[in-house]
């Protein structure tokens, strides 16, 4: 849909209407075929303005159309249309203006944005490329550089950025469509032939070819396996090296591949996940938009390890006022040096000023009187947890939410401790809790919808992507990584080598292998909870315990003092403690041989595809375990959780997805030929969930929540 009127007498406005983002479905298009005709055809109109209603210009092509078969006029020659028009057109940009609506702009032959307007073309990010000449246009506006670093990236660039790299003509502070119409009635009966990006020539590069090489190593690099980068890319040297309509033909050539690719799907997928975790329900019917959170004017931290250190930044960050409690003096100044410097590097990096006045530090527990919430961040042990929430409850003024940051303790044990156990949640935080974008928030069975929304929001104002996850030991994230990481390490013993897991599961897509990722957060951190569950025992290697299989690989090496990169030695040697390259180490794999020779296991060959399977289904198969329990209330949750927690790679969508990619039937096949190899490991047998998917037809994972309420509703 889109409006038309005539104002200023000779201006027509032509305006967006397609809530809540002004997205170019098929009505939106032919709306803007239909206005700007009848713009051209009005001998009053001597000039247009085209903007978006609400504030919003255009967050570009409607994504759930992609799904469907196209109907209605097709984006390329709209715009084309635009950019021939005889009456000069002007973009008129505020709030955003993404991916086919930037498009849609620079067919304008003038684009004027609010100060606070964002711009970009972040079609990377779904699996595709600028493919409504943007690919073409750009490069030919800003050079090719610039534009290689925007498309190949996705990311938005304020105004500002944006009139200094030449996307807008003009900025405004005030009424953007006025700025737009002044604008319009100044350029009346202008020349418009120098304002046609289409006919420009892209600016000269020196070195196009050392250019396009070491640009394309950098994205295949960082992509680990994407390939719309790639494309993007390719589409940009087209635009260098090629005439227009040749480009044009290159671009849609490229994008046809990508936009009936898996990684499409998977990245479109994902961008409407991260937007459905924020509708959170509970088990008991509680949901996002009938739970009011409770006003957060003053937070506190305590505990100030590593984690409560980068809690408080990120809520400084965020511009709360945090109290934060540290019983040990010493430990307390060193927190506030290297909190002080975090904030200062942060804020250096934003090119705003260090919000240092923004925490306050403080021996004293009785400090915490008059705060809103309380997010614990002590030594995940129960028992030390226990005494702080019996503290806290005393202290904090009633009406206080208590949080725990743990990573996977029972939330309930801990509100019992309290007064008011409907004012307890989680908020498990990932590492470094400044810098990554996940939490999940944490309800117990007496935590309050209340509770719920006000960590919800408060993850938000974070800068979080908060997922409201059900109380179990490892919650989503961690219950399912134990089951990863322990397939690893019975890889291991038959025969595999950390590198060899490792390569696989980085060729897979993750930032970094199983083993890698355990040298680097710490191998002594999972042995002390296993020896508190008596698992390891010193000097024991017995491979059965409680009944099932158990690895005590991890256990021996902690027992020799191998904690991984900080101990200079794990599952690889580094060259010292705190050096981050691994080197693979002739000592592991002679311990290895000798541990398989001392239990009679004869190593044998292990391929990729058997370490991908051994390390991935069993994680999908307690996915599915999580959503038949109500842990998590839709495959999304989980998704997003690995993406933004554990590095699954985006483009394969999440580990429930993938799973309906490779076919429901397939892995509910292998997880019962596994099941039958290794009866002694009982989170192998298929989850009766994917039974019952597989047995329906595997219906996509957008229809899987259905199918789970039915399972709850027949229990
Ligand atoms: C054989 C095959 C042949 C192949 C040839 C096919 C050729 C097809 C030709 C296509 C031409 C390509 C055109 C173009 O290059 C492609 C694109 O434009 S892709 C889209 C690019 N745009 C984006 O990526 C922007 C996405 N949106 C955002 O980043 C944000 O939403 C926002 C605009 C910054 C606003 O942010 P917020 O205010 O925080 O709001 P939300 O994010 O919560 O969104 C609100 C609401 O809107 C929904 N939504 C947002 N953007 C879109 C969209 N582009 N399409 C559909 N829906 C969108 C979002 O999901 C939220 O919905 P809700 O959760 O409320 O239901």
């Amino acid at each position: 849909m889109a409006q038309y009127s005539r104002i200023s007498g000779s201006v027509g406005l032509i305006t967006l209407k397609n809530p809540p983002v002004n997205a170019l479905s098929a009505a939106v298009r032919q709306g803007i075929v239909d206005t700007v005709e009848k713009a051209l055809c009005d001998p009053q109109v001597k000039s247009v303005v085209i903007c978006g209603q609400d504030g919003v210009f255009c967050g570009g092509a409607d994504v759930k159309e992609f799904e469907k078969s196209m109907s209605g006029p097709p984006l390329i020659p709209m715009i084309h249309s635009i950019e021939c028009a005889t009456k000069p057109m002007v973009a008129a940009i505020e709030g955003s203006a993404l991916g086919g609506g930037l498009e849609l702009a620079l067919g304008c032959h003038y684009r004027i944005a609010h100060s606070k307007a964002r711009l970009g073309l972040p079609e990377v990010t779904l699996g595709l490329l600028p493919a409504a000449g943007g690919s073409q246009r750009l490069p030919r506006l800003i050079g090719v550089p610039a534009a290689l670093d925007l498309i190949t990236t996705g990311r938005h660039v304020t105004a500002a950025e944006a009139l200094q790299l030449g996307i807008v003509d003009q900025v405004t502070d005030h009424k953007t469509v006025d700025a737009a119409v002044k604008f319009a009635l100044s350029v009346a009966g202008k020349p418009l032939d120098a304002r046609r990006i289409s006919t420009y020539p892209c600016p000269v590069v020196t070195d196009l070819d050392a250019l396009f090489e070491d640009v394309m190593q950098k994205v295949r690099q960082s992509a680990r396996g994407a390939i719309a980068p790639i494309a993007c890319v390719q589409a940009v040297r087209a635009a260098a090296t090629l005439p227009y309509t040749r480009g044009m033909e290159r671009e849609k050539e490229l994008m046809a591949t990508l936009f009936t690719s898996g990684q499409a799907r998977a990245l479109q997928y994902n961008f409407f996940a991260q937007r459905a975790v924020g509708k959170w329900r509970m088990p008991s019917g509680a949901r996002w938009d009938t739970s009011t959170p409770r006003p957060v004017h003053k937070v506190a931290v305590i505990g100030l390890g590593t984690m409560g250190r980068g809690i408080a930044v990120a809520l400084a960050q965020a511009g709360l006022p945090v109290v934060t409690v540290e019983a040990q003096e010493k430990q307390l100044m060193e927190a506030k040096r290297v909190m002080s410097d975090m904030l200062k590097r942060g804020a250096k990096r934003r090119g705003v000023a260090p919000p240092l006045d923004k925490i306050s530090y403080s021996s004293n527990i009785q400090d915490l009187a008059d705060v809103d919430l309380v997010i614990e961040a002590v030594f995940e042990d129960m028992d030390l947890k226990k005494k702080v929430f019996l503290q806290l409850s005393a202290v904090c003024k009633p009406g206080t939410l208590l949080c725990t940051n743990t990573s996977g303790l029972d939330v309930d044990q801990l509100a019992s401790q309290t007064r008011n156990p409907e004012l307890v949640v989680g908020m498990h935080f990932f590492a470094p809790a400044h810098v990554m974008k996940l939490l999940e928030v944490v309800y117990g069975p007496r935590s309050s919808p209340q509770a719920v929304a006000t960590a919800m929001q408060l993850g938000k104002k974070m800068g979080k992507i908060s997922v409201a996850v059900g109380n179990c030991r490892g919650f989503v994230g961690n219950r399912m990584l134990k089951l990863y990481t322990e397939q690893a390490s019975f890889l291991l013993e038959e025969g595999a080598t950390p590198d060899l897991v490792d390569r696989a599961i980085e060729e897979f897509g993750f930032p970094m292998g199983v083993f890698r990722m355990s040298d680097l957060s710490g191998l002594d951190i999972g042995w002390r909870v296993r020896k508190e569950m008596k698992l390891a025992v010193p000097g024991q290697s017995a491979r059965i315990r409680e009944g099932r299989r158990y690895s005590p690989l991890g256990d021996l090496l902690c027992e020799q003092g191998r904690f991984g990169q900080k101990t200079g030695r794990g599952w690889y040697r580094y060259n010292k403690p705190g050096d981050r390259v691994a080197h693979s180490d002739p000592w592991l794999h002679h311990f290895l041989e000798e541990y398989r020779a001392q239990h009679g296991l004869v190593a044998r060959r292990i391929d990729q595809q058997e370490i991908l399977e051994r390390c991935l289904y069993p994680m999908i198969n307690e996915g599915f375990r999580i959503l038949q329990d109500g842990i998590a209330a839709g495959p999304e949750d989980i998704d997003v959780i690995y993406v933004f927690g554990y590095g699954w790679p985006r483009h394969c969508g999440g580990p429930m997805f993938y799973a309906s990619m490779v076919g429901l039937e397939k892995v509910l096949e292998r997880l019962e030929h596994y099941y039958q190899a290794h009866p002694d490991v009982p989170y192998l047998q298929p989850c009766s969930l994917l039974r019952r998917l597989v047995a329906i037809g595997s219906p996509p994972v957008q229809k899987w929540r259905e199918v789970i309420k039915n399972l709850h509703s027949q229990l």
